[in-house]
């Protein structure tokens, strides 16, 4: 019998479960025996038959294996892989479904920070919750027995691989790229053991696309190789060298083999050059849609001094310098700021400057010369801003500052540091940058007082 310390459940039981709700990665969560336990993609009001697989000191984690009932959310998920991929998480969820569930995360965030439920407003939703991806990175491996190139993605936490030729979430052209780069490094023969990933972006405006293999080797013979690679539209076709197979994708270095330097793509009426190195949002449509949000929620006017830190290539740096009298956009990626200097040029933006550096170094000197700024638009990544930047934001005395977060965890703890420091929110805008997926972005616009 188990005695008072040891955890109510073990791996292998099985369980009669009924989700409860379901927690901020789409798994639904139950109870079994007082302890909680995560079942990926059980829906709240499902029950099922579930086997445990992990057990943590305070939760565990079960997989289902019969479904006895199906809620009124559940549909059919499109992709052959669903499930095995890492990639997606709530395929299984009406797209309306989905909205709700993430827009609820926003709201119960406000909730725990003491704001008023009106502060939330409703989630915009993509205009396609399929195909809406403008780039995808997906492994690559050889297969030894085939004598074969295998594509596929990596299953959540791991590097076992879903093998598929498709992903329904980008653009049927990108998806032909992808299946033309595996024939073609199956052509190349076992050389193509040195390919681990295969990265593609296209242009909305253009429908250009940039193909980039990530390779373990810097080889020449093979980067020539490689730069025979042609296919509709691929108007680049590029390598990065990435000698650790599992891990960072992207080298120090991308090296155009053929084409274009840039692809270019159109948002919020700028033309925008892009490397391949450089950030983009994932969805263009929602981009230019969010950017306008956050260029009203900044109240930009024409004396204002702004900051655009974490400006990726200057997107919106650009527009809001369009209305302002001086923008200033850093970011730590050299390339980026290049495409961004390069940007302003394109669109003949005279008052927009750039820096090369990273936000928590940059904008505490800045602040701390004495430099005047009205309003600072934060968009950092996941892992949120550094405590060195919302110390700068406190000092700075600017009236206004939008928080653009892809990550409703981070958002929230930094949130609350700036809350401390004397900003309250007024608006929290939440979009559904990445369908299917259990993640949402939110703009969020702060003002003191
Ligand atoms: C979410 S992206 C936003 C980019 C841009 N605002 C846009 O909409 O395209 C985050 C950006 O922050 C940059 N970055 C990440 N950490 C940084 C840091 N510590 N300092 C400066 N830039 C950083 C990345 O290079 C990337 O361009």
């Amino acid at each position: 019998m188990a005695n008072s310390q040891s955890p109510p459940v073990a791996v292998g039981e099985e369980y009669e479960v009924e989700a409860l709700r379901q927690n901020d990665d789409g798994d639904g969560v139950a109870q079994i025996r007082g302890m909680t336990v995560f079942i990926p993609f059980l829906l709240p009001g499902e029950r099922a038959r579930v086997r445990v697989e992990r057990v943590e000191k305070r939760f565990a984690r079960a997989r289902v294996l019969e479904r006895a009932n199906d809620a009124l959310d559940r549909v059919e998920p499109q992709c052959p892989v669903f499930a095995r991929c890492g990639g997606c998480q709530v395929q299984h969820m009406a797209y309306a479904a989905q909205l709700a569930w993430k827009e609820a995360r926003i709201r119960r965030m406000a909730e725990r920070l003491g704001l008023d439920a009106s502060v939330v407003r409703p989630i915009e939703a993509a205009r396609t919750p399929y195909r809406y991806r403008n780039q995808v990175q997906m492994p690559v491996r050889w297969n030894e027995a085939t004598q074969r190139a295998e594509m596929g993605f990596f299953a959540f936490g791991s590097h076992e691989m879903a093998v598929t030729e498709t992903c329904l979430l980008v653009s049927e052209a990108m998806d032909d790229v992808l299946r033309r780069a595996r024939w073609f490094l199956t052509s190349l023969g076992p050389t193509a053991t040195f390919a681990h990933h295969v990265i593609v972006r296209q242009s909305r405006a253009t429908g250009d696309m940039a193909v980039v293999f990530a390779l373990t080797a810097d080889d020449p013979s093979l980067k020539r190789s490689v730069g025979r690679f042609h296919a509709p539209q691929v108007a680049q076709v590029a390598v990065t060298v990435q000698p650790r197979a599992h891990g960072p994708v992207w080298g120090a270095a991308v090296e155009v083999c053929k084409g274009a330097t840039h692809l270019e793509e159109r948002v919020g009426g700028l033309r925008l050059r892009l490397s391949p190195r450089a950030f983009f949002q994932v969805q263009s449509d929602m981009a230019e849609r969010m950017y306008a949000h956050v260029v009203r929620a900044a109240e930009v006017r024409e004396t204002d001094v702004v900051i655009d830190a974490y400006c990726g290539i200057g997107a919106m740096t650009l527009l809001m310098a369009n209305r302002a009298a001086r923008a200033v956009g850093v970011d730590e990626v050299e390339d980026a700021i290049q495409d961004a200097r390069a940007n302003a040029k394109l669109n003949r933006v005279g008052n927009a400057e750039f820096a090369v550096d990273r936000v928590e170094r940059w904008l505490p000197r800045f602040v701390q010369a004495g430099n005047r700024a009205d309003v600072l638009v934060f968009d950092p990544p996941r892992k949120g801003v550094d405590r060195a930047v919302i110390e700068a934001a406190a000092e700075a005395n600017v009236e206004r500052l939008v928080y653009v977060s892809c990550n409703p965890a981070t958002l929230e703890r930094d949130l609350r540091l700036l809350m401390a420091r004397g900003f309250y929110v007024a608006e929290m805008q939440p979009f559904d940058m990445f369908p299917q997926t259990s993640h949402v972005e939110c703009v969020v616009a702060l003002r003191r007082g």
